[in-house]
């Protein structure tokens, strides 16, 4: 399988009034294609900031985007129009997303008006049902308005209109967040199924791990702009050697995973990241941090094949 995407050291900072806030901060990662990487964090780690700026929705501030072989860190409007033919997102809050005033057929048409992609009216809308039919909307659901809908039925609006183009990339910022379990379950294997029917590459953006449990080929975890652990889905729920990781897996309410012996409790919040220095971001928080942590930044290196840990004493706190 061919890579699809490849970022590298890729950055993205805000200014703000109290300095620099590091958002993204030297991500990269290879994306091949049909796989989900799936990007996991707490809140205000840099996750849809990440996907963002891979979309050109925000303009990184460096480091480079690689789309099908072809350096994309630098686009023009025109081919930035090209590019988001086959780069498409998906929103968590597709009620926020999705234009009240808009019928759902209108909505779902959009994209093929931007792009002039129909000669007719028929030739639209016979396009919007048949992407409905495959995402399982109802053919009632056409006239429907937003608001008519309940929440698992407007993400499928979101993702019909997102696959209406037929893109390659798709990156699925929290998709699933605002759902009922229930209807996570039912979201999660649509995007499973079109997936393959469509060979396509999901970026998937959550705070919870164990939603990307089962989606993704590879996992990253980030922690404050920074990948601090990256490996194969299998692989990270059975050995996870970052502490932030250890403690993202024992959260997870299951007792396989959170067994009082295997516990970490997080101290304190997550820490600014504003004019950070070259520590390592965890260290507050961590329970086997030492003085080095605080004075030097970790390299993201290879422990196992596949596997790679952005700490310091991840051979010490592993026994490896
Ligand atoms: N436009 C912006 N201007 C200034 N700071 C921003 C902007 N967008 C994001 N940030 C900051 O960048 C950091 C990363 O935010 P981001 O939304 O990417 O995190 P996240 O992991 O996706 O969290 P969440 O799930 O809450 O969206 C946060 O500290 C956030 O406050």
């Amino acid at each position: 399988m061919a890579e699809i995407l490849r970022v590298e050291d890729l950055t993205k900072y805000f200014a703000t009034k109290k300095g620099t806030l590091h958002a993204v901060d030297g991500v990269t990662f290879g994306l091949r294609e049909g796989q989900t990487l799936g990007i996991v964090g707490e809140s205000g780690c840099g996750k849809s900031t990440l996907g963002r700026v891979i979309l050109h929705l925000h303009q990184r501030t460096g480091g480079r985007i690689i789309f099908q072989g072809k350096d994309i860190s630098d686009v023009t409007k025109a081919q930035l129009k090209e590019l988001r033919k086959d780069m498409q997102i998906i929103f968590q809050d597709p009620y926020a997303s999705l234009n009240p005033r808009m019928s759902i057929g209108d909505i779902i048409a959009e994209p093929l008006k931007i792009y002039k992609l129909c000669n007719s009216k028929e030739e639209q809308q016979k396009k919007v049902r048949e992407i409905m039919d495959v995402v399982g909307l109802a053919e009632r659901t056409y006239g429907l308005y937003p608001h008519e809908l309940d929440g698992g039925r407007r993400q499928r609006v979101g993702i019909a209109r997102a696959l209406i183009l037929d893109p390659k990339l798709v990156v699925c910022d929290e998709p699933v967040s605002a759902l009922d379990v229930s209807i996570q379950a039912q979201i999660l294997n649509l995007m499973m199924e079109l997936q393959k029917e469509r060979n396509l590459t999901y970026l998937f953006i959550t705070h919870n791990l164990s939603v990307v449990k089962h989606i993704s080929d590879d996992i990253t975890v980030m922690y404050l702009g920074q990948m601090v652990e990256k490996a194969g889905s299998a692989e990270i729920f059975a050995h996870q050697y970052h502490p932030y990781t250890k403690a993202l897996i024992s959260a997870i309410p299951l007792p396989k995973y959170n067994a009082p012996d295997n516990q970490i409790i997080l101290k304190g919040e997550i820490t600014s990241p504003i004019n950070v220095t070259k520590s390592c971001r965890f260290a507050p928080r961590c329970v086997y941090a030492k003085p080095e942590c605080f004075e030097n930044e970790p390299q993201l290196e290879e422990i196992e094949k596949d596997h790679f840990v952005k700490c310091h004493f991840v051979r010490e706190i592993n026994g490896l």
